[in-house]
């Protein structure tokens, strides 16, 4: 593999854009402005998760990218296709497995996947849609009625639908609400393969464990304007903090005076000292304070540390914006 391989690059800052929105604005016919001014690329071959609270804009952002919903300013390509002017280009190379599991329950599997692709104009590849199937583990129920399937097929089903036409893009919203660990797991095994084929995934999500699992950047959008765009573990590293527990032999009351300096505070009803730190510093300052501490006479029973999560992270973010 050379370093000009598209598929090297995949995912990689100088990789091109798959998706590039400029500017883009959504009011809708209510006179509510969904989103503001957004500016965001999309690099090939990446899982990026977009994140954000409820009404944040997600859906809206998603369904603007795939012609579903009329943007009212600015401009997203897909693929170098702008989705206004040029449509049915830029929604060729895009999938979409949206929230709500919507399919005709009396249809087999096939026949519905099949169908799908039709509809995008692409000729019938039986051997395409055999594989996908079976990546998908469908192959065995591609004769039942989908009404007989259990949610997690049915998700599936709506995966394999939005593969149907071998789209480069595709764009899973919620893609894991409310199934089981198992079936999580599944899908996330399954999206990883989807990407090694070269496909660029987006996804939104309330799991913040699924972002942290899974992504290789993380949007992050509230009321309308994406207020980060950080790849996963850079974010992770600048934003993250460490922590370490110190569980005391004694409660105390306050914090004596000689630890002002220090990043301390008392947690568990004084039974606890939480020291912040930084993990990336050359000193973390640990060893000094344990010095200090058992010089003021406070025995430590014992410690731990902890790392703030990428949902630690998320939440102050969000609580940050006004
Ligand atoms: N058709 C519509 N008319 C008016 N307002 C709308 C319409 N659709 C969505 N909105 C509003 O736009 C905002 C963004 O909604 P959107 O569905 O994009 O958010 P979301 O981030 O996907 O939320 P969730 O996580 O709950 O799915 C919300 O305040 C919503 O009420």
């Amino acid at each position: 593999m050379t370093l000009s391989d598209p598929a090297e690059r995949a995912g990689r800052a100088d990789a091109p854009p798959v998706i590039s929105i400029r500017n883009l604005t959504k009011t809708y016919a209510s006179g509510y402005q969904a989103l503001h001014a957004i500016d965001l690329d999309i690099r090939a071959g990446e899982i990026f998760a977009l994140l954000g609270p409820n009404g944040a804009g997600k859906t809206t952002l998603i369904s603007i990218i795939c012609g579903i919903v009329n943007l009212s300013g600015g401009v997203v390509l897909a693929d170098g296709h702008d989705v206004v002017t040029d449509y049915r280009a830029a929604r060729s190379q895009i999938g979409l497995v949206p929230q709500e599991l919507s399919t005709d329950a009396f249809e087999t599997v096939l026949a519905t996947v099949t169908f799908s692709r039709g509809l995008f104009g692409k000729p019938a590849d039986p051997v395409y849609i055999e594989k996908t199937l079976r990546e998908l583990s469908l192959w065995d129920k591609r004769h039942s009625k989908i009404i007989t399937l259990s949610g997690g097929m049915k998700r599936r089903v709506m995966i394999a639908k939005a593969l149907s036409h071998e789209p480069r893009i595709l764009f899973l919203d919620e893609p894991t609400a409310g199934v089981d660990v198992e079936l999580r797991r599944d899908m996330w095994q399954m999206v990883r393969g989807l990407r090694a084929d070269g496909v660029t995934i987006i996804l939104t999500t309330h799991y913040i464990e699924e972002a942290e699992e899974m992504a290789d950047r993380i949007g992050v959008i509230s009321q309308g304007r994406i207020i980060l765009v950080e790849d996963k573990a850079v974010l992770m590293n600048k934003l993250g903090k460490s922590e370490l527990l110190l569980h005391l032999q004694q409660r105390l009351e306050t914090l004596p005076d000689s630890l002002s300096g220090w990043q301390l505070a008392l947690a568990d009803d004084g039974s606890e000292l939480v020291y912040t730190y930084d993990a990336q510093a050359e000193s973390t300052g640990i060893t000094a304070l344990l010095r200090q501490l058992d010089a003021l006479g406070i025995e430590v029973a014992n410690l731990r540390t902890r790392q703030s999560s990428l949902e630690d992270i998320f939440v102050s973010l969000v609580h940050a914006e006004p």
